[in-house]
């Protein structure tokens, strides 16, 4: 299975946890620019990160409603292959981010029941892809890398408008059922594969691309 899956590793803080996200065989890595997040790394420490990062695997910075001045720091710093904007970001919007900043967008979507999935159609034609997310837990401080899954069985058989990746509360022993029920292709961990917030844990990195290959 782990060959036709796309993994995603987000979140990273430390050389030795993209080196180990690579070696497993991530196609994408992600860095936070979250100040409320655990994992939010500055521009100077994504840029050594993303220096690390061989070709063919995308780097991917994370954002939530940036504005245009925050996004041009972090683009001119950090060499990128795409931009996930996990706010509350509307279809115009990804459209203007798109044209300034000249990057593929990956934009996440709340999930917790069928009609949240009915807002990807908004994305069509703005949007490169979309990730699929749980929506953030009452108090959350965060809207995502809380840890919290969606019911999978939600995507089964649905035909979304754009390539999307399944996040949210995914771990070494949750993902063979998560992908099977929901049908990814692509999926996106991070609380799931830390010994910590914001410290990435090899082993688990490693049992993650084991239960892949199961
Ligand atoms: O990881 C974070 O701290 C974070 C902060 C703000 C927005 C999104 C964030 N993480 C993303 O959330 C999903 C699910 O994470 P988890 O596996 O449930 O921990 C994933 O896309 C992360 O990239």
């Amino acid at each position: 299975m782990a060959q036709d899956i796309r993994v995603k590793i987000c979140g990273l803080t430390r050389p030795g946890d993209v080196d180990a996200a690579v070696a497993a065989g991530a196609g994408y890595v992600g860095f936070v620019f979250f100040q409320k997040s655990p994992r939010n790394v500055d521009v100077a420490t994504a840029r050594a990160l993303a220096l690390r990062v061989p070709p063919g695997v995308a780097k991917v910075a994370l954002v939530v409603d940036a504005e245009d001045q925050r996004l041009r720091e972090i683009v001119e710093a950090v060499p990128l292959d795409m931009l996930q904007l996990h706010g509350a970001e509307s279809s115009e919007r990804v459209r203007e981010v798109k044209a300034r900043f000249g990057l593929p967008v990956m934009k996440a979507l709340g999930i917790s029941e069928a009609e949240d999935l009915d807002r990807a159609a908004r994305y069509a034609g703005a949007a490169d892809q979309l990730l699929l997310d749980a929506k953030p837990p009452k108090g959350a401080t965060r809207p995502g890398g809380n840890a919290v899954s969606f019911d999978w069985d939600l995507l089964r058989g649905r035909d979304l408008p754009l390539p999307w990746m399944l996040a949210g509360g995914l771990t070494p022993d949750n993902v063979a059922r998560a992908v099977s029920r929901s049908g990814a292709r692509q999926i996106d961990l991070s609380s799931g594969v830390e010994s910590s917030p914001g410290k990435k844990d090899a082993a688990k990195i490693a049992a993650l691309f084991k239960a892949l290959r199961a």
